[in-house]
């Protein structure tokens, strides 16, 4: 290879060469290296790779800069510019020159006098001539990224540039891009044109106060793939080598290890597998929330997605039991907790004999198989309940009232106590019951005032003038029970609450459970006489579609209108609740009581209204909904019998039989209670002795009403008097028999009757077991004491005959309260619709047993009846 001698560069001569180069780089060239090294990346290295080329250049343009140029001799030329860059480098790492002034001082060297090779040589011949590439000597080269076009460098040799040459300056050629070709070059003629791009003009933004691109936006750009190979030229060297390395691409070559801490300590997982079982899902977790936390979920799922179908792929990767192996694949369970147990070789050990047949019935469990013994599921562990089978309900809180914005009534006066109106105070003093309440029970305290308890026969309430046994012993406090309950107020005390019903208006149901007999609510209101509620009928409600009245005691109505909750309440003819009328320290009140069997939250509160619509026109169609609906609110109508007056008697009885019948249209009587109504016959209605003052001061038929009902009040009041206190029973009904005999006509024969038969009914009570007989006793002596008053009976005794089946005759205060409202049926309005007191069937079987029937005598409100039957 011939070689031009080559005079030593001077400092000048090479500083000419290399502004010839920075001047180079205004024009195109094959990469942007020279621009690049002469501004802010020096050169730290010289490589004398004279293997790195320059790009080809374009020879089919002339070479215009070549035309100044001059070609130095490879060697010379590398000798010559070696030391410079060296010196450069030297003065770059001591920090003596910043490369911008180290450019400034390049750019002011003058222009050089070099020697250059003449190019006036052959294209052959200057084929032949080494070719050094500046970039290369300045090392620039090292750092620039593989071409992305054009192949390698070594492609470039095949394509027609020899080694040597390589190392030309030619770049003025190629940056010229000129139709001339570099003089003493030799070109391949397979070489082909190397498409010049367009020139890096990076220039220092520090210099020229442009706006940096950040490297974020510049990754974020390459990132997105967006004209690719549009934007590489502009982006600088460094992030385009940045762009092809796998970190970029997010390629982890390197396995993957886990290093796992526990407080503080590290956790050797090969060894210990259980720790690794422990911190496997947080590895993973921890792993998930790095990815995301980098924004590259998306492809932590795609990842994951490759992992898990490489793992399909490997089974024997799965098979390695180390603790970084690949993900442990879930296995499911194909079958329920209680599938795929074996039921035990003997399922009969230890059943009944009952039980053994019902589960022989049993297919499922007919084979069985070998019994789990080790681990047992539960599924034979509950049999006995399954074959057993019990109903139940989903539970409810103990409190659940109805959510806020429920339908309400509309506002109403409310009064928590009852308030006697007019003259109603007065009929009550007159009352028995007034004084009567005071008499002393003997119960001790073992006893805790139960069944037996006095009091609670006649339905008066213990309190601490009446009670043997004590506050603390006595369970007959129910009123003081429900004050003591309801005093802190809160809907769980109160327990009830007013609900809209689907059609029967609005009702009251429990928001809490009660217990069977328990006193629920009290039902209040304004305490009237008869002709005051008259009144009320014909005046102040003579409007109104609902009334809110109850018959109460003789001659007394509670007009609940103003009143307690309790009003709402509504009729069933199969009720879970009773109405039950008590003295309290002498005071009539009323409340709703359980029935036999628990309630439960959210039941609709019922009992039976002994519906007396008066007149068949305002009969109202029953929407309880029971099996054994009645079908109207009242008494049967088949039940309605009008029993038959002997012959002899037609034309006394007449009236009478108007009196039964309207009873008997109250009461669903059975056949021995139709049969009390025939002593109607002996009725004569006479003044009797024992209430001469009444008949004294008036002779009229309401007089000598009044005076029967007085005699036979006293006699059921001196009979309750008898079966309360033992130690006086045949004072008491020598008394009774007196004050009866006192009477003529019915009340005469009623007393002697109940007196005698309350002989035997105190005889029960002496002998401290109030038994059936005995209550049969009291109630047969009522039914035969008069005509009219076993009208009365019968009425009274309308629970009880409900609940015959029942050894516990319900108690009641309903006899009084369905007279009253006969009585004043025929006066009032064919609209009214008065309530009776409650018939106490609820929950079929009454509460306080015998009370019942001897609470009914001793309540003898059914006087009232006597003289309803008389005025009709
Ligand atoms: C004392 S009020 C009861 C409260 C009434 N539901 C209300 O909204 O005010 C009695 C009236 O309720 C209605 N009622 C009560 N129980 C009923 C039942 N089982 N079937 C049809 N209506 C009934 C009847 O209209 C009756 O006259």
């Amino acid at each position: 290879m011939a070689t031009a001698p080559a005079p030593m560069a001077t400092m000048a001569e090479v500083s000419t060469m290399i502004m010839s180069e920075a001047s180079f780089s205004s024009t195109p060239t094959d990469d942007g290296s020279h621009a690049a090294s002469l501004s802010s990346t020096p050169p730290t290295t010289v490589s004398p790779d004279s293997v790195s080329l320059a790009s080809e250049p374009d020879m089919t343009k002339p070479d215009r800069a070549c035309q100044n140029d001059v070609y130095v001799s490879g060697a010379a030329a590398l000798e010559a510019v070696i030391p410079i860059l060296e010196s450069q480098n030297e003065q770059q790492l001591s920090g003596q020159q910043s490369p911008v002034e180290l450019d400034a001082i390049v750019v002011a060297q003058p222009l050089p006098s070099i020697n250059f090779l003449p190019t006036s040589r052959s294209r052959r011949a200057r084929a032949g001539l080494p070719m050094y590439n500046i970039a290369t000597l300045s090392s620039t080269s090292l750092r620039r990224k593989p071409r992305v076009k054009g192949g390698s460098n070594q492609e470039k040799r095949r394509q027609g540039v020899s080694g040597d040459a390589g190392l030309a300056v030619k770049t003025a050629q190629a940056v010229a891009g000129g139709s001339q070709s570099p003089k003493g070059a030799r070109i391949s003629s397979r070489t082909k044109p190397i498409p010049v791009v367009a020139p890096a003009t990076r220039r220092a933004t520090r210099l020229s106060g442009a706006v940096a691109e950040t490297l974020a936006t510049k990754v974020a750009a390459l990132a997105k793939g967006k004209k690719k190979n549009a934007k590489l030229p502009k982006l600088p060297r460094e992030l385009r080598r940045l762009r092809d390395t796998d970190e970029f691409a997010h390629i982890d070559s390197r396995p993957v290890k886990y290093t796992v801490w526990s407080n503080g300590k590290f956790v050797d997982v090969t060894s210990d597998p259980a720790a690794a079982a422990a911190v496997e899902p947080r590895q993973k977790k921890t792993k998930v929330e790095t990815e995301a936390a980098d924004g590259i979920a998306a492809e932590a799922r795609n990842q994951e997605k490759k992992e898990d179908k490489k793992a399909e792929a490997a089974p024997a990767r799965q098979a390695d039991p180390g603790p970084f192996s690949a993900r442990r694949t879930r296995h499911w369970h194909k079958k329920g907790l209680y599938a795929g147990q074996e039921a035990p070789s003997d399922l009969t050990v230890g059943l009944t004999a009952a039980e053994k047949k019902q589960l022989a019935a049993i297919p499922a469990l007919a084979a069985p198989g070998k019994p789990n013994k080790t681990m047992p599921l539960p599924m034979y562990a509950g049999m006995r309940t399954l074959i057993a089978g019990r109903d139940f309900k989903l539970p409810l809180d103990v409190c659940n009232p109805m959510p806020p914005g429920h339908p309400k009534p509309p506002p109403y006066r409310t009064l928590t106590k009852n308030r006697f109106v007019g003259d109603a105070a007065a009929y009550w003093k007159k009352s028995p019951h007034f004084d009567d309440f005071s008499s002393k029970c003997v119960c001790k305290p073992q006893d805790g005032c139960a069944e037996d308890c006095q009091n609670r026969i006649m339905l008066y309430e213990c309190d601490e003038t009446n009670c043997n046994a004590g506050k603390e012993f006595c369970t007959n406090r129910a009123f003081q029970d429900l004050a003591e309950r309801t005093k802190k107020g809160g809907p769980y005390r109160v327990g009830v609450e007013v609900v809209k019903t689907e059609n029967r208006g609005f009702g009251v149901r429990s928001n809490r459970s009660f217990q069977a007999n328990q006193i629920i609510m009290e039902y209040t209101g304004e305490i009237i006489t008869d002709a005051e509620c008259e009144r009320r009928m014909n005046e102040k409600y003579k409007d109104n579609e609902c009334y809110y009245l109850m018959s109460f005691d003789q001659n007394m109505i509670i007009d609940a209108t103003t009143g307690s909750m309790a009003r709402f309440v509504n009729h069933s003819c199969s009720p879970n609740c009773r109405m039950i009328k008590w003295i309290v320290s002498g005071q009539p009140r009323m409340a709703l009581f359980a029935g036999d069997r628990e309630i439960q939250t959210g039941e609709e509160l019922t009992y039976d209204y002994n519906f007396d619509p008066f007149s068949a026109k305002n009969v109202q169609k029953c929407l309880c909904g029971s099996a054994n609906c009645r079908g109207v609110l009242g008494p049967k109508p088949k039940e309605v019998k009008q029993p038959k007056a002997p012959k002899e008697e037609k034309k006394p009885a007449a009236n009478a039989a108007k009196g039964k019948r309207k009873l008997a249209e109250l009461v669903a009587g059975s056949k021995e209670e139709e049969k009390t109504a025939k002593p109607a016959k002996k009725q004569k209605v006479k003044p009797a002795a024992g209430i001469q003052r009444t008949v004294s001061t008036s002779k009229s038929l309401k007089s000598v009403k009044s005076a029967a009902k007085g005699a036979t009040t006293m006699a059921s009041k001196k009979l309750a008097t008898v079966a309360a206190s033992q130690k006086n029973v045949k004072m008491a009904a020598k008394k009774t028999v007196k004050a009866a005999a006192k009477g003529k006509g019915v009340a005469q024969v009623a007393a002697k009757t109940i007196a005698a038969k309350s002989m035997m009914a105190a005889k029960s009570v002496a002998s401290k077991r109030i038994t059936k007989p005995a209550t049969k006793a009291a109630l047969t002596a009522s039914k035969r004491s008069s005509g009219t008053i076993s009208l009365g009976a019968k009425t009274a005794l309308k629970p009880s005959s409900k609940g015959s089946s029942s050894p516990k005759p319900a108690p009641t205060t309903a006899p009084a309260s369905a007279s009253a409202t006969v009585s004043s049926a025929r006066k009032r309005t064919p609209s009214r619709k008065a309530l009776e007191a409650s018939t106490p069937d609820a929950g079929n079987t009454p509460a306080p047993a015998t009370s019942s029937a001897k609470s009914s005598l001793s309540r003898a409100p059914r006087i009232r009846l006597v003289s309803s039957t008389a005025a009709a």
